[in-house]
């Protein structure tokens, strides 16, 4: 599909195969620097396989090497449960300015964490009391997020990279409390020239991600600027260990302080979270199981739907209501148009899904069919019906 992107907006129709140029954020009011420049997420279509992408653009930056651009191949080398994936990066003269553009995976309904829990919410009544402040982060819910961007960092830092920009505005929550690092490959485009020591850069990723812990716990941005306070915050309303490993993560820069570190720092607290995965793998594939079914009974449900009255077969003796066919038909009035002792029809699902699931299983067990007029009946199991049906249906893909 191809629609024209949003209107007044001054978007580009096309722009190096991406189309539906929209928006992520708010292009007009207080804009926010993306270190030094203004960027802009739009979420966009793929003309070649039709997939939603996310392009993060970088106004007027103005591309000295293509050489910059090798980080973005290394980028797109990783792929990690906890980092939203590049795609590509290139320049283009398309929005009128030299603008940077690097694709993403597109995540429906991502919020930043800084949506999610530290942006101050409209007031709200609590216990007969008018509060502005977003409700405190549980401690569980701090330490699975600690731990995926701490894996996220390790993938980064083990390929001899770093993350480059850590914050709560840039670490993204999709799903249920997953979370994943964005924006991955910009910085290191945009600084392509400076090329610092990757050690240094992997100490400043741990710096980041310490003050987003302290930003998490304290619901504060800013929370660093008050240094003691907030590590006093930290302490009261959360855990020794929690604490220890958000005052690890901003300490002094050394040899020792690696992300590994705060593995063995945490690894009570790794272990619940791998069984806490693993909950979440059960509870998804027992929701599975159940549509696996709905898929098995609406595929039935089809072949009964083509197979079934067929009007140009109406006059073809094969076809007519006679053999097979007949008991093809006369089987889908005892699921489906049964009547009780007044005449008045049985709606019930439960003795449908009962009747579908053997026939699906093909049960030996057997039935009575009884033509409309009440003036035959034949007696046939469900494994019987059910070659019927499958081998009606394949004469008719045949055709
Ligand atoms: N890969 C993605 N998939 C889905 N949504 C995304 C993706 N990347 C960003 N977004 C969404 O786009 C919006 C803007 O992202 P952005 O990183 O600009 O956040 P921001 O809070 O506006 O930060 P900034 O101050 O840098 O503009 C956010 O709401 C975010 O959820």
């Amino acid at each position: 599909m191809y629609s024209s992107p949003a209107h007044g907006l001054n978007l580009p129709e096309e722009l190096q195969g991406y189309h539906s140029l929209l928006p992520l954020e708010a292009t007009a009011g207080e804009r926010r620097k993306f270190g030094n420049w203004y960027s802009t997420v739009y979420r966009a279509t793929n003309s070649t396989d039709g997939l939603a992408y996310v392009l993060r653009r970088v106004e007027n930056f103005r591309l000295v090497q293509q050489t910059a651009f090798t980080s973005i191949e290394a980028w797109a080398r990783i792929n990690h449960p906890n980092i939203i994936s590049v795609r590509e990066a290139f320049t283009t003269r398309a929005f009128v300015d030299n603008s940077l553009v690097v694709v993403y995976d597109y995540h429906p309904n991502a919020r930043t964490l800084y949506e999610a829990h530290i942006k101050p919410k409209a007031p709200q009544y609590q216990n007969g009391r008018l509060m502005t402040q977003s409700p405190r982060l549980p401690e569980n819910t701090i330490w699975s997020y600690v731990i995926q961007i701490a894996r996220a960092i390790k993938a980064v830092h083990d390929a001899g990279m770093a993350v480059r920009i850590i914050d709560a505005t840039k670490v993204l929550v999709t799903g249920q409390n997953r979370v994943r690092i964005s924006s991955c490959g910009v910085v290191d485009v945009l600084t392509h020239d400076a090329c610092p020591e990757v050690a240094i850069l992997q100490q400043e990723d741990l710096m980041m991600f310490g003050k987003l812990v302290f930003a998490l716990c304290t619901n504060n941005l800013a929370a660093m600027n008050n240094f003691t306070k907030a590590v006093e915050n930290v302490g009261r309303h959360y855990s020794a260990e929690l604490k220890a490993v958000a005052l690890f993560l901003v300490s002094k820069p050394a040899p020792n302080k690696t992300i590994e570190r705060l593995f063995e720092m945490s690894g009570g607290r790794m272990l619940a979270e791998m069984d806490e995965m693993q909950n979440a793998v059960d509870r998804l594939e027992s929701e599975l199981m159940g549509e696996l079914e709905n898929a098995r009974l609406v595929r039935l449900l089809c072949k009964f739907g083509f197979i079934n009255e067929r009007p140009e077969f109406a006059r073809e003796p094969r076809w007519s209501e006679t053999g097979d066919r007949y008991i093809i038909k006369l089987f889908r009035d005892y699921v489906f148009h049964q009547v009780d002792e007044q005449g008045n029809p049985v709606v019930n699902l439960s003795h449908v899904l009962t009747c579908l699931n053997k026939l699906d299983a093909g049960s030996e067990e057997r039935i009575m069919l009884v033509s409309r007029d009440e003036q035959s009946c034949l007696v046939v199991s469900y494994k019987e019906v059910k070659s019927y049906i499958d081998s009606a249906f394949s004469e008719l893909s045949r055709h």
